[in-house]
């Protein structure tokens, strides 16, 4: 299967199921290089909600489970899995036979950087829900080869979503934070390529408005929007031991646990704050923590910081990374970044991470390396991904 594009290029459909157990989104896509760049043009991209029991089982395998769970979970995500790549072929107009494979993620369920790291979602059930070679598995050969098998977008920040003249930062807010710094245009020079999880995402803000609101998530920041920030909460917090780690580093629900969100609750309590104020103050703390992060470890001060992932669509976080951005700069002279929403400089960005695990299936089947050493600290670049091929029926 390792064979170089056609020139009319090759279609790949790419899912992603990720940190927040929001669903699943999935993005066909058709990538060419026309001009010894890649190009990825966005067919067509949907989102799958997972259902109450489908986001609990996932939220609970997480933390604990039987090897019978583990076994019938992985099963039937793999049909979720399959029934989302389906709908976006249907949406995109293409059949299994325009469709050169799916390339899937799958569901993070434990991710210990140093040891292993595992996603489920069965690639056989995926093949066989839509006829098409599937390509998953992606994190575990960058983590045997010394990496941290995180994070792996920002081979596609390079080469899909560079600045024209400027370096660039994209940061992703899902439930963890992660950013790439890349250099003027694209290409795939990856050695100056810098990418690494910032820390929380929106998994403090969502957890406190679950337990505090009894909603998934602070929709427009209408609870923040209302709410104080208590602005020391959010300078102890900032002494947490993961900011202070240099990258490579990532991390996950591992570290931000209902533990985690319980004590920061009772903190926030007992300071005086209302319910309000402890969402506002999630936000704070996140943004304040991407501020911290870029002041400590980026090696060049990016022209802009594009933002995506779901924490995008919050203002409030929004107006507060804008306020962080100005923060820093005003103390250090560093120049203030323009901040930038991925949607209006590129495609949904609902869509971006599924489009990056299409780029690095295309990238495996064209016997290209998916990892970036400088950002996963692996100790060289590998092909990413496990192949399950298509039905032999289906090829004669
Ligand atoms: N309109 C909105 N207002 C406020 N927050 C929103 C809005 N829409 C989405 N979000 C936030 O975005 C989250 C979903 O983010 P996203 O889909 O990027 O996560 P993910 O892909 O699962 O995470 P990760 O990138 O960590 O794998 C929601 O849980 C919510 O916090
Ligand atoms: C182990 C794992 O699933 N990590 C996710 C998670 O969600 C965001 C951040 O933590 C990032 O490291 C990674 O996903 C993105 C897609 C990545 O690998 O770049």
């Amino acid at each position: 299967m390792t064979q170089p594009a056609p020139d009319n290029g090759a279609i790949l459909v790419g899912l992603m199921s990720g940190t927040s157990l929001d669903g699943i989104s999935a993005a066909v896509v058709r990538f060419s290089e026309p001009d010894g760049r890649v190009r990825a043009d966005v067919l067509h991209s949907t989102q799958h909600v997972y259902d109450t029991s489908a986001r609990e089982r996932l939220q609970r395998a997480m933390h604990d489970g039987s090897a019978r769970e583990y076994c019938r979970l992985s099963a039937d995500l793999g049909d979720w899995l399959g029934d989302a790549a389906l709908a976006a072929m249907r949406g995109a107009g293409v059949t299994a036979h325009d469709v050169r494979a799916v390339a899937s993620h799958g569901q993070t369920l434990w991710h210990e950087p140093g040891h292993s790291t595992w996603q489920i979602g069965d690639a056989s059930r995926i093949a066989e829900r839509t006829g098409c070679a599937v390509i998953s598995d992606f994190r575990v050969r960058d983590m045997a080869v010394g990496g941290q098998g995180a994070p792996l977008v920002p081979i596609a920040d390079r080469m899909l979503f560079a600045h024209p003249t400027a370096w660039r930062a994209l940061q992703n807010i899902g439930g963890i934070g992660n950013v790439t710094l890349v250099p003027p245009g694209g290409g795939d020079d990856r050695d100056i390529v810098h990418g690494f999880d910032t820390g929380p995402g929106v998994v403090i803000i969502d957890g406190v408005t679950q337990r505090l609101f009894g909603l998934p998530f602070d929709r427009d920041a209408a609870i923040a929007g209302s709410g104080r920030i208590l602005e020391q909460i959010v300078l102890e917090l900032l002494e947490l031991p993961y900011l202070r780690e240099a990258p490579p580093k990532s991390t996950g629900r591992e570290l931000f646990t209902p533990a985690f969100i319980d004590a920061f609750i009772a903190r926030c309590t007992a300071a005086g704050g209302a319910p309000a104020d402890i969402v506002a103050t999630a936000c704070a703390f996140t943004a304040a923590s991407i501020g911290d992060q870029y002041m400590r470890f980026l090696t060049e001060a990016p022209a802009d910081v594009v933002l995506s992932g779901g924490g995008a669509r919050n203002p409030f976080l929004v107006r507060c990374i804008e306020g962080a951005f100005m923060w820093h700069g005003e103390r250090s002279g560093r120049p203030v970044p323009a901040v930038r929403l991925f949607d209006d400089l590129f495609f949904d960005a609902e869509a971006k991470e599924a489009v990056a695990f299409a780029l690095l299936g295309y990238l495996h089947l064209t016997g290209r390396a998916g990892n970036v050493p400088s950002a996963t600290g692996a100790r060289a670049p590998r092909v990413l991904g496990a192949l399950t091929p298509v039905a032999s029926s289906l090829t004669s």
